[in-house]
């Protein structure tokens, strides 16, 4: 990258400094996987409304214009949606790692496009019947849906996430599954592919000693900090809970300083 002064990493990770910087001496290529909401966009309220930090949009964009470092976008959102949002990587993954666009291409899932009829059913039912719910939301992202409950009053929660079960069991009894997200109740197929299957497929196509790394803060980047760890770097943004990450920041601002420390000094410990 071409920066003439280092970085500082966040105060968080100072005590990491050694480990990162002999993990990165493993390798020539860097692979840079990014999460959006929570990890480069800071949560709010309305999800039409998330936003990447500017420095975070431009330190990923100083990462991405070095020829040594691949970045991608590993998100929950419908590709083309979070593509919207950010536009500086050169591969993509939306849906929870379903349907993948890199090198002028885009792979979907079979399965779960063979089940998207059946999650349309779905979301469509959940409009109806949760409409009188003051403030729900239903996303619907094509290969999975997603039901908000942030703004929806916590004495309404109960019986939305009832009914969402009933619905998903009734109209597509085990060919879908309901899983948990941050104030969100996410219905996508029941199989098994996850984030950490896409960052795979995406490791494959790079050199055999890239260094994969991936930042999320959410439940479904645990699959992902599993498929990088131990010979990449996990970083889960949040302390709140357990996770298969290595490294641990506390906000978008701190992923913002890890950026700009993997772009100056990070990337200098390449072979
Ligand atoms: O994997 P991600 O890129 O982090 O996407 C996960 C979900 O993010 C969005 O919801 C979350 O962010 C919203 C905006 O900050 C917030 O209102 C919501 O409570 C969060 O759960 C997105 O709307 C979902 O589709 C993604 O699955």
């Amino acid at each position: 990258m071409n920066t003439s002064q280092t970085d500082s990493l966040p105060r968080s990770l100072e005590d990491d400094r050694p480990a990162l910087r002999s993990t990165l001496e493993g390798g020539s290529h860097l692979l840079a996987c990014l999460d959006f909401d929570g990890t480069l966009a800071p949560i709010v309220e309305n999800p039409d409304e998330a936003t990447p930090l500017t420095k975070a949009e431009q330190a990923l964009e100083g990462l991405a214009a070095d020829p040594e470092v691949t970045t991608a976008i590993v998100s929950g959102r419908a590709l083309a949606d979070v593509r919207g949002r950010i536009d500086t990587p050169s591969i993509y993954a939306g849906n929870h790692g379903l349907e993948l666009a890199r090198n002028g291409s885009l792979a979907v899932h079979p399965i779960a496009r063979k089940r998207a009829d059946r999650l349309d059913t779905v979301c469509a039912v959940l409009e109806t019947v949760l409409e009188p719910v003051p403030n729900v939301r239903i996303e619907n992202k094509r290969l999975t849906g997603t039901v908000h409950l942030r703004s929806v009053p916590a004495a309404s929660r109960p019986v939305v996430r009832r009914t969402t079960r009933e619905i998903v069991e009734w109209i597509a009894g085990d060919d879908l599954e309901l899983s948990s997200g941050k104030c969100i109740l996410e219905i996508g197929p029941s199989i098994q592919w996850g984030k950490g299957d896409a960052v795979e497929l995406i490791a494959a196509d790079l050199p055999r000693d890239t260094i994969p790394v991936y930042v999320g803060d959410d439940v479904t980047d645990e699959s992902a900090f599993r498929a990088v760890e131990p010979e990449g770097i996990g970083v889960r943004v949040g302390t709140d809970r357990s996770t298969d990450a290595s490294v641990q920041v506390r906000s978008p601002e701190d992923v913002t300083a890890f950026l700009r420390w993997l772009g100056s000094d990070g990337v200098d410990h390449l072979e």
